[in-house]
């Protein structure tokens, strides 16, 4: 085993305890934490049942008396509920689009009842491979494959828990814009408007490649125990890790790397005589941050959700498919994202019922940028919003 700085101990602590169930509750602490618990099994799109499930949400703002103020925010591949607020228990770190979420920001909570899931297969609360099967064991290697249509259908449980039967909008980036396109699609009576930021119409070759040796990487960790480790003690860090790695490359722009770190040597290191160039070093702590917060199998479970990823699949493809987004869709993707290009969102942009032009997220910061640049990320939504009351 490596003992490079930062690894974490070769453990995961564990899906989030139980928090209060149900809807909507005047005096819940804004940006709260509930869970939805499913009444029956979760049919899914391979004809398996999975039962048991739980899906945690956090909501910002009130609903409205006609309940259709509600905003439903899907998150990234590693991102949760944690939408906006500070760091607290069960949250290390700040909202993820803080900036974006309160009273006068973009998402108005003035406004808007702003609704956050975690992802059916994560591990920040709902139901996924750590959490504990009916046979009191953790689901492990048997839980089963799911597609991202599977997220939504368990999403609904959220809807119907809040009362609401139709989402003004579904705004998401990446895997949240695939899960937003899904929506759509899966239940289009339920959402009135979509903003889709920085994902394909279908995972392509070249994105389904880039997950290929992550997957490898964390299957091939020791402790992977076919992934059935979540009783082992011990839990495949150092294969996480290195999948982090290989993806981090991929969220990031080469000329923002190239500007932030240069050929620089990581302080007090020699590369190649056993030291880390600060490029290196800079990964490295992506990785173990990575390793400290989520579950490998989450990320497995949810990597192939999202190598599954294609709008057309059942619905004549995703020329014939598109034509049934809402018409108030706006798409928009990372100037500088060579994981999901713009040409990506062009292609959705192009075949939405109200055709037009993917709008531009200026950043330096790649596919991360959809991330980062809160600001123009409020243009948007506020783009797509502006006229509800
Ligand atoms: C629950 C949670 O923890 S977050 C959950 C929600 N997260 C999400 O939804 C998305 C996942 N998050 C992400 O992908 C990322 O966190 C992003 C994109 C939001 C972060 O992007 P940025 O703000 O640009 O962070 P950046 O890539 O510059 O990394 C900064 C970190 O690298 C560290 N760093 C910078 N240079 C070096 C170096 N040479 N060596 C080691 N570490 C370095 C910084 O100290 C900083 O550490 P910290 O994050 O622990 O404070
Ligand atoms: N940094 C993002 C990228 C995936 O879109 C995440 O980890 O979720």
């Amino acid at each position: 085993m490596t003992s490079a700085p930062g690894r974490p101990a070769a453990r995961w602590s564990g899906p989030l305890r139980e928090g209060p169930a149900g809807g909507w509750r005047d005096g819940d602490p804004v940006g709260g934490r509930r869970w939805v618990h499913l009444p029956a099994p979760l049919e899914l799109e391979s004809g398996e049942a999975l039962p048991g499930v739980r899906i945690a949400y956090q909501t910002w703002g009130r609903p409205n008396a006609r309940r259709d103020n509600a905003v439903l925010v899907l998150h990234a591949l590693t991102g949760d509920s944690h939408v906006a607020g500070p760091a607290g228990p069960g949250h290390p770190e700040p909202g993820w689009w803080d900036g974006l979420v309160g009273p006068g920001l973009a998402l108005d909570t003035d406004r808007f009842l702003v609704v956050a899931p975690n992802i059916l297969g994560g591990c920040q609360g709902s139901t996924g491979p750590s959490s504990t099967a009916p046979d009191r064991r953790p689901w492990g290697s048997r839980f089963p494959h799911i597609t991202l249509r599977d997220t939504v259908r368990a999403e609904a449980a959220v809807a119907d828990a809040l009362g609401v039967e139709r989402w003004a909008a579904v705004v998401g980036g990446s895997m949240g814009g695939m899960r937003a396109l899904e929506w759509a699609l899966t239940l289009p009576d339920r959402v009135d408007r979509a903003l889709v930021l920085a994902c394909p119409v279908a995972a392509t070759a070249w994105q389904i490649a880039w997950t290929s040796p992550q997957l490898h990487a964390v299957r091939a960790d020791p402790d992977w125990s076919g992934g059935d480790y979540h009783l082992t003690g011990r839990a495949p860090v150092d294969g996480l890790g290195v999948a982090r790695r290989i993806a981090h490359v991929t969220y990031r722009g080469p000329g923002e790397l190239d500007t932030r770190f240069g050929r620089r040597p990581q302080d007090g290191e020699e590369p190649g005589r056993g030291g880390r160039f600060a490029v290196e070093s800079y990964l490295d702590h992506q990785a173990w941050k990575l390793a400290r917060r989520f579950d490998a199998a989450s990320y497995v479970v949810l990597t192939e959700a999202m190598n599954g990823h294609d709008v057309g699949r059942g619905r004549g493809g995703v020329e014939r498919a598109l034509k049934d987004m809402p018409e108030r869709t706006i798409v928009a993707g990372v100037d500088t994202d060579h994981l999901y290009p713009l040409a990506r969102q062009e292609e959705i942009a192009r075949h939405l019922p109200v055709p037009g032009r993917a709008r531009v997220i200026s950043s330096p910061h790649g596919h991360d940028g959809f991330l980062l640049a809160v600001d123009r990320v409020g243009e948007l939504v506020r783009e797509l919003l502006g006229d509800l009351r």
